[in-house]
Order: structure tokens, then C-alpha cells, then sequence
């Protein structure tokens, strides 16, 4: 078979790794990626990216100070939006999130909230009129936007933001006001400098009412001047972990006048006199929220992937200590304890990505209904949704950790991408709603169909109808070559109900003895885990599935890596599995043993199964995770760059350290 993947001058272990593959590289990445067409236009895009100069860095970022990164993010961010002609811009979660992270990379930019929040908010919560005002001015990039909901006092409890906007009938305005030092906007991506508009996310005031928090969009500066406008405080929060290519903001509003009709009125309005006309349902303005958890979905597990290609590809051509002695050093791959550190990372990344294809096809069929009126899928999406964030992000931060750690001293240079892609990904377990905040969400739409379950009802949504399943009493477990698909989701279907119906009769009776809300606080570790159990159990039924449909000549190898996925889930959490002993200790021997299994099938083919999630170098961006593996000279030319290396003896010396020695010195 030919491999795209081997060139002249690549390094001589990666290369022979290639040659192990036992499948076809080209229409694995198709499937991964959603057909050959999908596979195609990337590399269409690719080329175009890498033929354009001016969408390249002209140093590695890591050398680059703050307001050099934040210049360099804004140039390219213009450029790579001058150039939308080269994708099809519809096809945001494909093509528009891939032509991003291929140009701008993970530090974000000045316009990553005008894409990812401010225009979805505008198609998803304008009337038709507004819409026609505002979409053409944010697409054309005449206005450049963010989504300022977030305070320094509130981010999670969205009912007690403080932000308000008091609506005058007299004027017909709203008086945007922050009463507080806590009601200052803090945290909105390229609020600080680079956006000139805002929506605004404010407690509504009318006819002496509290109608809770509505979005608003909001002029923050002056079209020509990029002033702030009279009223308005606005800055940049100052570094973080990641992403410091954007100017996260604070804003804070001194009683600032806006038209009526800036408040974003597809569902709620506000009448010239101030009536206020509630929506169809009372979440519909969390909308933007909802897609965004959806999408991340898949970035995150494109960065998951990112850092499992980087350490498997290094881990293949890093040799270190012998297996046998004096039979020579070893590709570190080739140790257990490498491949069980990594290939789980890999599988997650699998799981995930095809997950988040799922979450895509839901979110069109509900924007679809919503259309029409109505609001039926709205708690499925937003419970799938939330838990789908919250176990993605904490698993991708985690693998992108162990990642690191895999690479020895490397993985903690930013020259492996390891921190950047760690600082990137890892605000993910924040952002959209913290994540021990949105399994508590999904705990709700868990507890209530264990209500329904309990009160005889055979009505529950397919994701959760294994809560009302009778289901086995003991695993059919018998062997690792005989353990059924159907077996492994039965018996993950076995611990998450039981650990609904654990949650549930704790939580009814401490409902007994407090009020609601105190109740659910005590139970509320055991109603996280249940959440997070849920949504494994979803994530593996859902990878199992999708393999089936793979072409028939990928599926072996494909169904190795589900099998890893879920006998890893199963065997780090034996303990639920032994509960009421639905599982023997013998059984869970045997699939620990499947775990070493899959381990050793999955080894041959572990570079051309990171190979066929098609990263170029230029997504990666990882010297250790080069295609060719030519990594020891790369590294070398890398830290040549650092800017510490400009002059051979720096100021330092004769300042401090050269006195220090040349005093030390005539002492002795
Ligand atoms: C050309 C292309 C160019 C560029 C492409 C660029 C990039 C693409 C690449 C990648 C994108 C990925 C990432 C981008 C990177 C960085 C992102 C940066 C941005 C981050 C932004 C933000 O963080 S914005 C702020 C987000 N904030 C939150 O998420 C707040 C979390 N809190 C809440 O959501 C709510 O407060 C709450 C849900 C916790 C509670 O709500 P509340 O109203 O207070 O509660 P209750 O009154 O008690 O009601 C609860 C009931 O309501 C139901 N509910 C809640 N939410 C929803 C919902 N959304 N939909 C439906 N129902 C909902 C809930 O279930 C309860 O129902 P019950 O029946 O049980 O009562
Ligand atoms: C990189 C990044 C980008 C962001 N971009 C934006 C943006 O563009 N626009 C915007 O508006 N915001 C943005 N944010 C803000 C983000 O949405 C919030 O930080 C997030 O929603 C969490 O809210 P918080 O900071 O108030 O945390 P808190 O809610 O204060 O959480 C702190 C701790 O309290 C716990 N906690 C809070 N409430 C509960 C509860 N009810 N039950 C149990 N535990 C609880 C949490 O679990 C957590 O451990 C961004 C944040 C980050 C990190």
C-alpha cells in the first residue's frame, strides 16, 4: 500500500513504523474526517494556507513578547478573513474551524468571539429585522464583536449578574448600568482592545420589573477613533495560562443609553411602552452557550489527537534503555507501560471527535425544530451538551498531561507544543459554564427520568432509556474474545443505572430532611459522578457503533481501539463493577488482560493511526511531533531562535553575574 506519510530523509524509525501499517491510511483519514470529498477540501485548504506568506508567523510564537503575539494574531486574523473565498464558510465545524486552527493555531486572536459567539448569537437570538441590520455589518467585519456575559463577581450563577439595563419608555432606551465593582464584564475573548461592539448580557429592567439576564448588543467604541465611548471602561485582563493572543476584557458601563431595539428580540421583547413579552421557553436565550459546547466538542478532541500524534510519533523515534540487555536501546514504544500511558489518549481522541459528530447532527435537527416553534429536543441537547463538555474537556486536559509527561524533559519544552496545547484546551473545563456546574445539569435530566422510571413510566428520551431497563444481574462476561459490543454497553448500561438510582434514593432522602436545594448540595458529588457515568456509557456506545459503519478493512483495527477505550473505563473503575457482585474478580482479570491485548495489537499500527488524523506539522506545531522525525536537528534550530541567543554574551553578565565572580574570585 502506499503511505503519503514516508519521504526521502525522514528518520529511519518513524519510517519503518509506517511501513508495519496493516491498513489504509488514506481511507482511514476520510473516515475520520467524513468522507473523501471532507478529506479532500482540507488538503485543498492546507495548500492554500501554506501558499499564502502572509498567513505564516515570522518567528515561533513562544519567542514573541504579549503585544507581539496579540500584533502578529491580528495581521494574520485580518488576512486569513480577507481569504474566506477558500473555504465554504457554512461548513463552520469543518471547514471554518480547520482553516482557523491551521492559520491562527491555538493563542487565539482579535476576532475568535466575533466568529464563535458574537455572529452565532446574532443568527440565533435577532428578530428578522435586526438581523438584517446587524448579521451583513458582522459578516462583512465593518463592526467586530464579543459576547460579554461573564463578571468578575458572577460567571456560573447567570441569575445574579449585576449588569443592568433599566428600560426608560420616555426615550425608548435601555440605561446600561454597573452598579458594582462585581458587575465589571470580565473575561470576554477581544473585549480588552481589538472588539468595537459587544452583546452584552444584562438583568432587564421594566416597568419596575426584573426580568432576568437578556442579551443586548452594544457600540463599546467610537468607529473611527477605536475610542472607548463616553460611558464606557474597557481594558485587557492581563496573561493567562493560554491563549494570549487574545485580549480577554473587563467593561464596565456608567449609565450608558441604547436604543430599544438593541435588545436582541427573536424570543423576549420589551414593547415601546415596556411590556415585556416573555419567550416560548425561558432558556432559549442560552442559546449561543449551547452551540458553543457543542463545537467544542470537536476542537477538543482535535487537540486530544494533536498531543497523542505528537508523543506517539516522538515515542517512536526516541530511543532509551534496553528491553534485553546489550541488544540495544529501544524505541520507547515499545515499553508497556509507554503504550499504556498513550494509546488510551489516542482512543479518547477517537471517542470524542465521533461523538462530536453526533452532537453536530443534533444541534441542526434542534436549530431545525426551533424554526418551526418548537422546544421538544431543547433539555436533550443541553443535558448532552453540558456533560459532553464536561467529561471531554477534563479527559483531553488530563491526556494532553500525560502526553507531556510521556515525552520525558521534551514534553516540557514549548518547543513539543505540550504547554500550549495544555493552556489552550484546558480553559475548556471553564469556559461555557464550569464543568462541575453543567454535570449538575445533566444530573437534573438524569434524576428526572429516574422520577419517571420510579413512577411506572415507559417514556424516556433514547439516551437515557437504560435507566429504565431491567437489564442483567450478572455480566455475561465469559471471555475477552467473546465479549460482545452488546455485552460491554450492557454492562457499562448496569453501573450507570445503578448509580442513577443510588443518586436518586440519597437525593429523595435528604429531600426528607432539607429543603430542595440544600438537599441536592449534600448529594451532589454522587450526582456528578452519575452524570459523568452517563456520559461515558454514551461515548462508548457511540464509538462502538460508529466503527461498525466503518468500511469493512478498517474495522479490525478500529474496534481495537473502542475496545481499548472501554475495557480502560471498565478496569479503572473495577469497584462499581464488582457492586452487588455483578462481576467477578476473575472477569475483571480477564478484561485487564484484554487492556495488554489491545495494547499489543494496537503497537504496529500506532503511528499510522495518528498519521491518518491528517495533522500537518503546520497544525501541530510540534518539533517533536514532526511528520518526517527529524527531531534532534530540529530542536536544535529551535532553540537557536530563542531571542537569548541574539548575542553570545548577554547584558546580564557584566551587570551581575560577571561582578559576582570576578569579586568571588579575588577573595579567595
Ligand atoms: C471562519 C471561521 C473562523 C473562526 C472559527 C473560530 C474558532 C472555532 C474553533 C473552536 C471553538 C471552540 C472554542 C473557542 C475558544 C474559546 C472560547 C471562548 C469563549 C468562552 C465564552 C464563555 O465562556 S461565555 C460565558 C459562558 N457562561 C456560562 O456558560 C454560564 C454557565 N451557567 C449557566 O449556563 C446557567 O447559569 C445554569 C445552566 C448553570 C443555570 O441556569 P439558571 O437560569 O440560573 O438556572 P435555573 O433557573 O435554575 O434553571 C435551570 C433550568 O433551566 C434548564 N436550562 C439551563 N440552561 C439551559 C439551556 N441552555 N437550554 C435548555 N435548558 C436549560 C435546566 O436544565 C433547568 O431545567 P429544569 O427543568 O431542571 O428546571
Ligand atoms: C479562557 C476563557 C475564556 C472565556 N471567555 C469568555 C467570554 O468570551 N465571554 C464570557 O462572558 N465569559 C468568558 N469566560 C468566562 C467563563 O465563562 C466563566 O469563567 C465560567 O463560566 C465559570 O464561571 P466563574 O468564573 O464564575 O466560576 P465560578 O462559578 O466562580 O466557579 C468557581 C468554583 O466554584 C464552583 N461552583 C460554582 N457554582 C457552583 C454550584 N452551583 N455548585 C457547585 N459548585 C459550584 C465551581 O465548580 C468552581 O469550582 C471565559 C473564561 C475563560 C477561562
Amino acid at each position: 500500500m502506499s503511505n503519503r506519510w514516508i519521504q526521502p530523509g525522514d528518520n529511519v524509525d518513524i519510517t519503518n513504523e509506517r511501513k508495519k501499517c496493516t491498513f489504509d491510511i488514506e481511507k482511514m483519514s476520510a473516515f475520520i474526517h467524513g468522507g473523501e470529498d471532507k478529506l479532500q477540501r482540507r488538503r485543498e485548504i492546507l495548500e492554500y494556507v501554506k501558499s499564502n506568506k502572509s498567513l505564516g508567523d515570522p518567528q515561533p510564537i513562544e519567542f514573541m513578547t504579549r503585544n507581539e503575539r496579540v500584533e502578529n494574531a491580528s495581521r494574520k486574523i485580518v488576512e486569513m478573513t480577507n481569504n474566506t473565498d477558500q473555504i465554504d464558510g457554512s461548513d463552520f465545524f469543518g471547514e471554518g474551524m480547520y482553516y482557523q486552527a491551521l492559520t491562527m493555531g491555538r493563542d487565539l486572536h482579535a476576532m475568535s468571539l466575533h466568529y464563535v459567539m458574537f455572529i452565532p448569537t446574532l443568527q440565533g437570538q435577532t428578530d428578522d429585522e435586526q438581523l438584517d441590520h446587524w448579521l451583513s455589518l458582522a459578516i462583512a467585519r465593518a463592526i467586530v464583536g464579543t459576547y460579554a456575559q461573564t463578571e468578575l463577581g458572577h460567571g456560573t450563577n447567570l441569575s445574579k449578574l449585576e449588569t443592568t439595563a433599566h428600560y426608560d419608555p420616555k426615550t425608548e432606551e435601555f440605561v446600561l448600568n454597573s452598579p458594582t465593582i462585581t458587575a465589571a464584564k470580565w473575561w470576554p475573548g477581544a473585549l480588552g482592545k481589538s472588539s468595537n461592539y459587544a452583546v452584552v448580557v444584562a438583568q432587564l429592567y421594566t416597568q419596575g420589573e426584573c426580568k432576568g439576564p437578556h442579551p443586548f448588543i452594544v457600540q463599546l467604541r467610537e468607529m473611527d477613533t477605536h475610542k472607548p465611548l463616553k460611558g464606557i471602561t474597557l481594558g485587557d485582563i492581563g496573561p493567562k495560562l493560554g491563549i494570549n493572543g487574545s485580549d480577554n476584557g473587563f467593561l464596565l458601563f456608567d449609565h450608558v443609553r441604547i436604543p430599544r431595539r438593541h435588545m436582541l428580540m427573536r424570543y423576549s421583547k420589551v414593547l415601546p411602552d415596556g411590556t415585556y413579552i416573555k419567550p416560548q421557553h425561558s432558556k432559549l436565550g442560552y442559546g449561543t452557550m449551547v452551540f458553543v459546547r457543542s463545537i467544542m466538542i470537536k476542537d477538543q478532541a482535535s487537540q486530544l489527537g494533536a498531543a497523542s500524534t505528537i508523543a506517539i510519533r516522538y515515542a517512536s523515534v526516541r530511543r532509551q534503555g534496553e528491553i534485553i540487555p546489550n541488544s540495544g536501546e529501544v524505541q520507547i514504544l515499545d515499553y508497556q507501560t509507554q503504550q499504556y500511558r498513550l494509546f488510551p489518549q489516542l482512543a479518547r481522541a477517537f471517542a470524542f471527535l465521533f461523538a462530536a459528530y453526533e452532537i453536530r447532527d443534533l444541534y441542526m435537527k434542534v436549530t431545525e425544530q426551533l424554526t418551526h416553534g418548537n422546544t421538544e429536543l431543547l433539555p436533550e441537547i443541553h443535558a448532552l451538551s453540558s456533560g459532553l463538555k464536561s467529561v471531554v474537556s477534563w479527559d483531553t486536559a488530563q491526556g494532553i498531561e500525560q502526553c507531556r509527561l510521556a515525552c520525558g524533559g521534551h514534553g516540557y519544552s514549548q518547543a513539543s507544543a505540550f504547554p500550549e496545547i495544555y493552556g489552550y484546551a484546558v480553559g475548556g473545563c471553564t469556559y461555557e459554564g464550569e464543568n462541575i456546574v453543567m454535570l449538575q445539569q445533566v444530573a437534573r435530566f438524569l434524576m428526572k427520568a429516574a422520577e419517571e422510571v420510579k413512577k411506572g413510566s415507559a417514556n424516556l428520551a433514547e439516551i437515557c432509556a437504560y435507566i429504565g431497563r431491567k437489564g442483567e444481574q450478572h455480566s455475561r462476561f465469559t471471555s475477552v474474545d467473546s465479549y460482545r459490543d452488546e455485552d460491554i454497553v450492557s454492562d457499562l448500561e448496569y453501573v450507570a443505572r445503578q448509580q442513577v438510582f443510588r443518586a436518586y434514593e440519597k437525593l429523595r432522602k435528604a429531600q426528607q430532611q432539607a429543603n430542595s436545594e440544600t438537599a441536592w448540595n449534600s448529594c451532589s458529588v454522587e450526582l456528578c459522578k452519575t452524570s459523568r457515568w452517563h456520559v461515558r456509557l454514551y461515548l462508548v456506545k457511540n464509538f462502538l457503533a460508529k466503527v461498525s459503519t466503518a468500511p469493512s478493512d478498517l474495522r479490525a483495527v478500529l474496534h481495537d481501539v473502542a475496545r481499548l477505550y472501554a475495557f480502560d473505563i471498565i478496569t479503572s473503575s473495577s469497584g462499581n463493577f464488582y457492586e452487588n457482585g455483578y462481576m467477578r474478580e476473575d472477569q475483571m482479570n480477564e478484561i485487564r488482560e484484554g487492556v495488554y491485548k489491545c495494547l499489543h495489537r494496537i503497537r504496529p499500527n500506532a503511528v499510522s493511526l495518528v498519521d491518518s488524523w491528517d495533522y500537518d506539522d503546520r497544525e501541530l506545531k510540534s518539533v517533536l511531533g514532526r511528520r518526517d522525525g527529524n527531531v534532534y536537528p530540529a530542536l536544535l534550530e529551535w532553540a537557536k531562535q530563542s531571542p537569548l541567543n541574539k548575542t553570545e554574551v548577554l547584558p546580564t553578565f557584566d551587570k551581575y553575574l560577571g561582578p559576582m565572580m570576578r569579586e568571588a574570585k579575588s577573595k579567595l
